[in-house]
């Protein structure tokens, strides 16, 4: 039932994956990366601070670089969203340079409940003298949570509480205003559930940022509580944040690459292609990376079984 080939198959990880203790072994970012985002001045450590050309065309938004690992039958996930490891170690070691690259890791609050992540660069070496911590730079990790789903408990909020991670952002707006002409009773008692979990996040370390609804028909109650996209990032670029590695999930993905259609949102892509089918019930993104006006191709890497594709946006 469980032989290698359908484990593969399945995307399932076959071997234990091990942290290259030494910083002399792998003392930078691969080539791949570099030849893509950039690198830190020659007097930088590697990984010590996010990268300074990160800029994007404007000041209202941080600089983006969506970034994903699939199948090569496009899938993200498996069935019901069951999280795969599809990353081999030498692509995975490049995610985690790529986070030590930018000033925040962004997921949707999907990825935050399925996946319970650490968003953490645990896979570069060990620096021989310091902390993982405070040797290498960490982004800081930023949830889309219009409805607050994430847990206090999450290793995010208690890898940070111990000192042993950066407090997450959660990203959220205040529920629709419970004393407007169009609330009914049932609304009272959401934003006061909502009032709670932003208070149990608060007390557990996490910081929530609120974005104000972008709306066409502000009168209208809003059936859509996907938050604006470009209202996220220019609040966050107001936070002082002014580069985004987007990690996901599918929903997120899908938003990002939807969005960057119509506006330039979107300044860099790398995707990760691991050599494994998931089958027709795994989760996909759907948007059409064609649909994408100025995207082009910049370098490709094999990067041990995984080929590493990067691709820009704009000028
Ligand atoms: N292979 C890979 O590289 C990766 C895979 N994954 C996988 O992706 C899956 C999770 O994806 P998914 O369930 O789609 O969840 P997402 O992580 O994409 O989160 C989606 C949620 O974010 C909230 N949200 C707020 N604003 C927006 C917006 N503008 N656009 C989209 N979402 C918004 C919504 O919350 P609400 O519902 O409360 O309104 C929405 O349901 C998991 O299976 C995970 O393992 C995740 C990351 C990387
Ligand atoms: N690069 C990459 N490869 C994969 O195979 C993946 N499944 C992901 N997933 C993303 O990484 C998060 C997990 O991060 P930690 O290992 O907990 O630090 C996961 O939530 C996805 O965002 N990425």
């Amino acid at each position: 039932m469980h032989d290698p080939l359908s484990l593969l198959l399945a995307g399932v990880e076959l071997s234990s994956r091990q942290t290259d203790n030494s910083a002399d072994t792998a003392p930078g970012p691969p080539s791949f990366l570099t030849t893509v985002l950039g690198s830190l001045p020659a007097d930088d450590k590697p990984g010590t601070k996010p990268l300074p050309n990160l800029v994007p065309p404007d000041a209202t938004r941080p600089w983006i670089t969506l970034t994903f690992a699939q199948s090569l039958d496009a899938k993200i996930a498996g069935k019901g969203g069951k999280q795969l490891i599809l990353s081999g170690d030498e692509s995975m070691k490049m995610t985690h340079w790529m986070r030590t690259m930018h000033d925040g890791i962004l997921i949707g609050v999907g990825t935050a409940v399925n996946d319970n992540p650490q968003l953490n660069v645990r896979h570069l070496p060990f620096p021989s003298q310091n902390t993982h911590l405070q040797h290498y730079h960490h982004p800081r990790p930023l949830i889309l949570d219009p409805h607050l789903r994430t847990s206090p408990a999450c290793k995010l909020i208690v890898n940070a509480s111990k000192g042993a991670g950066i407090a997450p952002w959660i990203i959220s707006a205040r529920p629709p205003s419970a004393d407007g002409f169009w609330a009914s009773e049932g609304d009272v008692e959401k934003v006061q559930q909502w009032e709670a979990r932003q208070d149990a996040l608060c007390a557990a370390g996490a910081t929530v940022v609120l974005v104000e609804r972008e709306t066409l028909h502000p009168d209208l109650p809003s059936t859509n509580t996907d938050l604006p996209l470009a209202a996220v990032l220019k609040t966050l670029r107001a936070q002082g944040i002014k580069s985004i590695m987007v990690e996901g999930g599918a929903r997120v993905i899908q938003s990002f690459l939807s969005t960057a259609a119509s506006e330039q949102l979107v300044d860099a892509l790398i995707i990760t292609v691991a050599p494994t089918f998931v089958g027709g019930d795994g989760i996909s993104y759907v948007e059409r990376l064609e649909d994408v006006p100025g995207i082009r191709h910049i370098s490709t890497e094999t990067l041990g079984k995984d080929v590493v594709v990067g691709l820009k946006v704009g000028s």
